[in-house]
Formats: structure tokens, sequence, C-alpha cells
């Protein structure tokens, strides 16, 4: 059974059908690719995989269980796990707090406990930050855990982003456009920790990226989305020579290796 299986998925916003009939099936530990042009629907995607839109057509199975209708934060909880196009960090809390907020939102502990300072809270409290700073240590940011988000330049920013969707400890990680904004270095370096990750995680990935190289070097396959349509889903190679995928990029960048 695959992991994820999306069945002629869509959603329409009035008379805008932004994504429909999207089907996409990824199995457990696979690294997989969601490109198309601007507009194309990958964010959309995003959001209907995390129950941030409710699909008006066809139906999400995660592990077998519906997904459809499910809130974001219920969606996590099953093994869903997100980063966002435009960072999303609490830009006033440490960078330590901001892996931690992943954690609080599975506790098991109660409201109780921690309202009355039960000493269970504490030993919770203690545990969750130890697990945080190891996720810190894998991201190189430990010695930055006392930092405000807001002071961190950009590629750590985004570095964050991952450590606590990865906090959350998901089966799936979906990243929209992780390398956006980063130079050259900090966009190898960080394919290589997307590749760490994955395997010491035992993760499946979705990825959205716009640098071609970066999803051509690392995915196993790709899927195209043009106009809220899959146009083609396949290995990089056959991504690369396919007539819609090139007609659907013409006049803007073209996925090659050198792109
Ligand atoms: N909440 C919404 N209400 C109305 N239209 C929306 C909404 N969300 C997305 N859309 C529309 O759906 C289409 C797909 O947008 P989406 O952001 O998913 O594209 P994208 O492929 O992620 O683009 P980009 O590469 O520019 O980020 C666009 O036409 C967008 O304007």
């Amino acid at each position: 059974m695959a992991l994820l299986e999306v069945k002629n998925a869509g959603i329409q916003f009035g008379g805008l059908k932004a994504v429909s009939g999207f089907n996409m099936e990824l199995n457990q530990g696979e690294l997989i690719g969601l490109i198309g042009p601007n507009g194309a629907g990958k964010t959309t995607s995003f959001n209907l995989l995390t129950g941030v839109y409710v699909p008006t057509e066809g139906e999400i199975l995660f592990n077998g269980r519906r997904l459809n209708g499910l809130p974001p934060y219920k969606v996590t909880q099953s093994g869903i796990s997100r980063t966002f196009q435009n960072i999303r960090l609490f830009s006033e809390l440490s960078v330590l707090d901001n892996v931690k907020v992943a954690y609080h939102s599975l506790a098991k502990n109660s409201i109780l406990s921690s309202i009355f300072r039960l000493p269970s809270h504490f030993s919770e409290e203690k545990n969750m930050e130890n697990k945080a700073l190891e996720f810190l240590k894998i991201f190189n940011l430990d010695s930055l855990k006392d930092e405000k988000a807001k002071n961190l330049p950009y590629g750590q920013q985004r570095r964050l982003e991952i450590a606590r969707a990865l906090a959350a400890g998901p089966k799936l990680l979906l990243l929209d456009e992780p390398a956006a904004g980063m130079n050259p270095q900090e966009t190898h370096e960080l394919m290589e920790l997307i590749a760490f990750i994955r395997k010491q995680f035992d993760l499946t990935i979705l990825l959205i990226e716009h640098d071609m190289q970066l999803v051509m070097g690392i995915c196993e396959r790709i899927y195209v989305l043009d106009h809220g349509q899959l146009i083609a889903d396949g290995t990089p190679e056959e991504i690369r020579n396919h007539p819609k995928v090139i007609e659907a990029y013409l006049g803007e960048e073209v996925p090659s290796d050198h792109a």
C-alpha cells in the first residue's frame, strides 16, 4: 500500500479550478519532486494534503486513512509535517522554543498538569528540550538556541523551519521551496541535509522546488502540474524530455541540469 494516495483530488475557488483531477502515489521512503510554472497549483496541493483546504473533489488517503476534512493539527498528528514557501517561524521566540512548539502540539501531558506544574510537567518539558536540542544539532543550529528566530540569516531560518517540521515526528515531510533565497553553497548543503534526514528518520519527502538542478539531482520521481492539472510524472530523465513539460515551461525556466 502506498503511504500517500491522492485520487482525483481538486479544489475550486469560485469559478477557478486551482487544482483538478490530481493523482499521486508516494511510497514509503521516496523523495519526490512537485514542479510546475508559477500559479500551477503546487502550494494549493500542499494545502489540500495538510488540511488547510478541504478538497471539493476526490480523496486523499494517508496510510489508508481518509484525510479529507481533517483540520491541519490532526493531519500533523497523523504524520504529515510541512514547511512554507514564506517562512513561518515565531520570530520573537528563541530558536530552541521554535522547535519545542512542535512537541507541544503532540505532548501527552494534560493542561491541568501544566497549570498546576506537576512533576510530570517538568519531566516532559525537559524531555522536549533535550529532543529539540538534538534536532538543532543535526541542523547545526544548536549554538544559536537562545537567539531570537528573527535574528537568524535567511538560510538558517529555512533550516530551522525544517527542524521544527521534523520535530513533530512526521512520516511524510512536505517542503515548499526549501532552497528559495539560499545561495549556491547553502543550497548544496541543504540538498545533503535533505538526503541525510530522509535516511536518518526513515522519511518520505515531497518537495516543491523551482531550482531544477536541485529537483533533478535528488528526486527519484517528479510530478508536474500546469494550470492545476497533472501533465506528467516520471523519473527526472523522463520529465526533462517530456513534450508537455517542455511546452509548459516555454518562456519560463526550462528544466535542465544547468538551469
Ligand atoms: N485561497 C484562494 N483563493 C482563490 N484563489 C486561490 C487561492 N489559493 C490559490 N489560488 C489560486 O490557485 C492557483 C494556484 O496557486 P498556487 O499558489 O497553488 O500555485 P503555485 O504552483 O504554488 O505557484 P507559485 O510557484 O507561484 O508559488 C492560482 O491561480 C492562485 O491564484
